[in-house]
């Protein structure tokens, strides 16, 4: 019961954060906060917990293959001091150290259809530490279930789309049965 507890106030807390993010982010992008917030209403949310365990062969094995998020925002938690998550930047891998008390927010690739490639998601990886153990705790924010995916019509009135348009459901099952494969998914999603 306790656990159940911690995570209902640790979820509840970071979800906060997250519409507080998309509200800020949605009026530097000359939207009402509602365009964002209205899809959001009985969003979904998931939290998902990594371990990795130490293995004395570091380079030789993946801890999380590169991938981007199939959702708006991933609010992560890097719950010890073991340096292991990396995002991709021009072609090259950099890491992100933990910060005691921080939490990275990553751009998912639901964000990216809705501002038509305004804001990219972003692809990251974690690898795993020859000697101690790492944990992370990533928790993924994304419109309801019924909303639709696809580039914001408040943005496009003047430029082309340059993604599909799907239902939330779809778009789910979709990357569920596609394998993480840095962008591949997103790149699938792309009209041209
Ligand atoms: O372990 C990490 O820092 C990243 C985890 C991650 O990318 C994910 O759970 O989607
Ligand atoms: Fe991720």
């Amino acid at each position: 019961m306790i656990a159940i507890s911690t995570l209902d106030r640790y979820s509840g807390a970071v979800k906060e954060i997250a519409d507080s993010l998309l509200a800020t982010m949605a009026e530097n992008l000359g939207l009402k906060q509602e365009v964002i917030a209205d899809r959001c209403v009985g969003g979904v949310q998931s939290v998902r917990m990594n371990y990795y365990p130490p293995c004395a062969q570091a380079e030789k094995v993946v801890g999380f293959s590169p991938h981007s998020d199939a959702d708006l925002l991933t609010l992560v938690l890097q719950v010890n001091h073991v340096q292991g998550l990396q995002i991709k930047r021009n072609g090259s891998w950099f890491p992100v150290r933990p910060v005691e008390g921080a939490l990275i927010v990553n751009i998912g690739d639901i964000f990216e259809i809705f501002t038509n490639g305004r804001y990219r998601s972003i692809e990251h990886r974690a690898v795993v530490d020859p000697k101690e153990e790492r944990l992370s705790a990533a928790a993924f924010h994304s419109p309801n279930i019924h909303a639709t995916i696809g580039p914001l019509k408040e943005l496009t009135a003047d430029e082309d789309e340059a993604y599909k348009t799907v239902d939330h459901e779809n778009f789910m099952r979709l990357f569920f049965a596609t394998k993480l494969e840095g962008k591949s998914f997103l790149d699938r999603m792309k009209l041209k």
